[in-house]
């Protein structure tokens, strides 16, 4: 589904990413995991077509993502569609004035006919277990409210790809179920998911493949779950991030 081929990237003169290269199939359930400021989150923003690689190539659907296709509206547009991405702080994605609003704003943007956006929102509430929150501002809810909604928004544009940034950040124990549950629920119905996490125990549940980072940017491990959990060092380590 996609392929990294020696990535760097840059914010400034010195690396956040260091000499990426990762392949990722459809339906993939993998985690991303290590220390703070090993550039999960860049990787993440890279893989969505906002940051645009220094070095190396990114290919998206066999599709090289680059200067020139990211110049390109549609072409972003359409890369924006496939891989849903939810930031980790659910703030800087939720700007409607109800929850409703912000579930159907996607699909609105797709073209979808009036009736197709209220069937995606409804089975989206219902998913979600958010069907009280529907009038609600989004601004006005709970973090873990909050993150459901975000989740919501980019469900109701059938993403092939869901990227998670630290989605259990603020989480209580019930929402962390629920959010674990779910994840199952979504990558068990073809949906492929890429988390970032310091959540071990939380991982373990969704992802079935763990790539590890490093403090120099670059990624030491990339690993089978049924791997790592036969090296109880590794294992210890995953813990204490
Ligand atoms: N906008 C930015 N400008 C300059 N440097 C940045 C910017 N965003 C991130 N960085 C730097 O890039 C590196 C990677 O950061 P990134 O946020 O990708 O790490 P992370 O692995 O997601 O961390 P965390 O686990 O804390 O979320 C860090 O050194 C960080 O300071």
């Amino acid at each position: 589904m996609l392929q990294l081929n020696h990535i760097h990237y840059a914010y400034t003169q010195t690396d956040s990413l260091t000499d990426i290269s990762l392949t990722i199939q459809p339906g993939e359930a993998v985690a991303f995991m290590g220390p703070n400021g090993s550039g999960k989150s860049t990787l993440f923003k890279l893989i969505n077509g906002l940051n645009e690689p220094t070095a190396g190539q990114y290919y998206f659907k066999d599709q090289l993502v680059d200067h020139q296709f990211l110049k390109n509206a549609a072409q972003t547009t359409a890369l924006h569609r496939a891989v849903g991405f939810v930031f980790q702080n659910s703030d800087v994605q939720l700007f409607n004035e109800t929850v409703f609003a912000e579930l159907a704003f996607g699909p609105e943007q797709m073209g979808l006919s009036k009736e197709a956006v209220q069937t995606r929102v409804q089975d989206c509430l219902k998913l979600l277990q958010i069907e009280k929150l529907a009038d609600r501002v989004p601004y006005q809810l709970s973090g873990g409210e909050k993150k459901l909604v975000a989740l919501g928004s980019i469900l109701t544009m059938n993403p092939e790809m869901i990227i998670l940034d630290e989605p259990f950040n603020g989480l209580s124990a019930a929402y962390q179920t629920l959010l674990v549950q779910l994840l199952q629920q979504l990558n068990q119905a073809g949906k492929s998911i890429l988390l970032a996490s310091h959540n071990y125990e939380q991982v373990q549940q969704i992802a079935k493949r763990i790539v590890i980072f490093n403090e120099g940017h670059q990624i030491t491990n990339d690993l089978p779950l049924t791997e790592i959990q036969r090296q109880p060092a590794l294992m210890a380590a995953l813990r204490q991030l």
